[in-house]
């Protein structure tokens, strides 16, 4: 039998009389071995469930902090990473800056044109070398038309400084990046030449149109300057060998009386050489690729269907809106005054001015407005008198291909695009006609359907009464003089030997005063030609004898 330590100890006292402790009232109580240890359970499970609770609620904070963490960083309340992000963005920024100053840095020998919606940037890398021009300060020309939303040419060379030119050769706003590259890609070459054409016309007045850009082919301004210009004695040379025809004659019957309906005509040959014919050709193809992409004003570029042979041809207008026929408003052929069309381009006002300089047109009828005409093969312009919302003399230089031009009081549809008339008149490429008197107002012209592709400039100035209500005249075609006069006589002296100057003047004197005594004297004649002689001389006003283009201003 087992006993318990309680028992074995009664045991042992029983035993031994010699006891050293003694209880006199009983032992004391056992300690409460079982109970102890139910207490430890119960301790253990309440240490249990405070571990529990304690990892609860360590959970619990965790995820309250992660969520708190998460919250501040939706806040961007952690300013630590919020100045880290803020580092990054300044960074950014930086680099986007220094991305767009770079973006003018160009490769050499490179020019950039970029069309903003207020403004063109054209830049030169730094090897171009501007003209000395471009050095000085940053100046604005006046406005040459008082368009609502003027755009200008922004000229930067390697000093960002800046020339501005008022320019309207396009939409912006219908301009896509797209375009714009392509426009880039596309005109660089030409551009530049044009870019070389504004800066001498606005620059320099009476500068030479071959010292502006029609004659040079090098890239660089200061290169193509002067590689292109001309010199006097090459101008005038250049301008002796234009031919110029002026007595036209064919005899019509007009209201009872037999009239000279060719009175009037001129036809210069020969003012624009191959060269510059392929340029200027070169520059309404541009043009055209312009429209075609709504890159010029609305009324600009036209572009009719073409719903049968004849009828097609494509017109490009300068200056002012000129409304051929009724319009969808119900508005009377002429010019549209409250339209807005592209003022001239540079090139073209290069060959006003050198029609001026080289007498071809008077001073006192600078065009102002201009049409160009693209005739693709079997295209014609029907026959008409040019509206009187444009002045006398008025003048059309024709490119590509030889074609006739007719004129006669009744000029006839012999099919499509093909009119008969009483006289026809072969138009040389690179050759001017100018139609006054007579040849303007009394007979008609037309141009029949071309064999081949053919483009006309017509350059005419407006009536001032007629004038576009938001035109101011352009800047770069005033002042212009004949070479001759005053120009030869503000040249130093080395650069124009006096003799030579002076001979020069007194031919071209003669010559003139012969051509208005001719003209008078074939005037008389007609008039007092018996019908025979009349008749005979109108069949055939365009057989050109050697008399027939006296040089105006001969150096030889
Ligand atoms: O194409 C031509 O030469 C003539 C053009 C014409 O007559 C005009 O534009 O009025
Ligand atoms: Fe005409």
């Amino acid at each position: 039998m087992s006993l318990t330590r309680r028992q074995r100890a009664l045991q042992s006292g029983k035993d031994a009389s010699t006891s050293l402790i003694e209880f006199p009232n009983g032992l004391p109580p056992a300690p409460p071995t079982k109970h102890r240890e139910k207490l430890t359970e119960v301790e253990q499970q309440l240490k249990k469930a405070e571990a529990a609770q304690k990892r609860r609620v360590q959970v619990a904070k965790a995820a309250k902090e992660s969520e708190a963490e998460a919250i501040r960083k939706i806040l961007g309340q952690d300013s630590n990473r919020k100045k880290r992000e803020d580092k990054l963005k300044k960074r950014r920024d930086e680099l986007a800056k220094e991305k767009a100053a770079n973006a003018w840095t160009l490769p050499p020998n490179t020019i950039r044109w970029v069309i903003r919606p207020t403004r063109t940037f054209i830049t030169f890398s730094e090897d171009v070398g501007l003209p000395s021009i471009f050095s000085s300060k940053p100046c604005r020309l006046s406005s040459s038309r008082g368009c609502q939303k003027p755009s200008s040419i922004h000229m930067r060379g390697m000093s960002s400084t800046l020339k501005h030119f008022n320019t309207h050769l396009q939409r912006p706003s219908l301009l896509s990046s797209e375009t714009r590259l392509k426009m880039e890609r596309m005109s660089k070459p030409l551009d530049w030449k044009l870019v070389g054409c504004s800066i001498a016309n606005e620059a320099r007045l009476n500068s030479d149109i071959a010292k502006l850009s029609l004659s040079g082919s090098n890239i660089k301004v200061s290169a193509d300057e002067k590689s292109s210009s001309m010199s006097l004695p090459e101008e005038q040379k250049r301008m002796s060998l234009v031919g110029r025809k002026k007595n036209f004659e064919c005899v019509e019957r007009v209201k009872g009386r037999r009239v000279n309906v060719l009175q009037g005509l001129e036809l210069h040959t020969r003012v624009f050489n191959d060269e510059e014919q392929k340029k200027i050709v070169e520059y309404v193809y541009d043009l055209q690729r312009m429209g075609q992409s709504r890159e010029l004003r609305e009324r600009t570029y036209l572009e009719p269907q073409k719903w049968m042979r004849g009828k097609g041809r494509v017109t490009i207008q300068f200056g002012c809106c000129y409304n051929y026929a009724v319009d969808k408003k119900g508005r009377p052929p002429g010019i549209i005054r409250d339209e807005e069309v592209d003022p001239i381009p540079p090139l073209f006002k290069s060959m006003i001015k050198r029609m001026v300089k080289w007498r071809i047109l008077p001073t006192t009828c600078i065009p102002n407005s201009c049409i160009v005409n693209i005739y693709n093969e079997g295209d014609c312009i029907p026959p008409h008198i040019d509206h009187h919302d444009f002045v006398r003399p008025f003048c059309t230089v024709s490119f590509l291909t030889e074609s006739n031009i007719l004129f006669g009081t009744n000029l006839r549809p012999v099919g499509e695009g093909e009119f008969s008339g009483a006289a026809k008149i072969p138009l040389p490429v690179g050759s001017v006609l100018i139609l006054k008197g007579n040849g303007a107002d009394v007979a008609k012209h037309c141009v029949p359907a071309v064999h081949k592709k053919r483009i006309s400039i017509t350059f005419r100035k407006m009536d001032d009464s007629k004038l576009p209500f938001k035109f101011s005249p352009d800047p770069g075609l005033q002042g212009i003089q004949p070479l001759g006069s005053s120009q030869m006589n503000k040249l130093p002296a080395q650069q124009v030997p006096s003799q030579q100057n002076s001979q020069n003047q007194n031919q071209m004197s003669n010559l003139q005063n012969q051509n208005r005594l001719s003209n008078s004297q074939n005037q008389n004649r007609l008039s007092n030609a018996a019908p025979d002689t009349a008749r005979k001389m109108s069949r055939s006003p365009t057989q050109f004898g050697n008399d027939d283009f006296p040089p105006l201003c001969a150096t030889r």
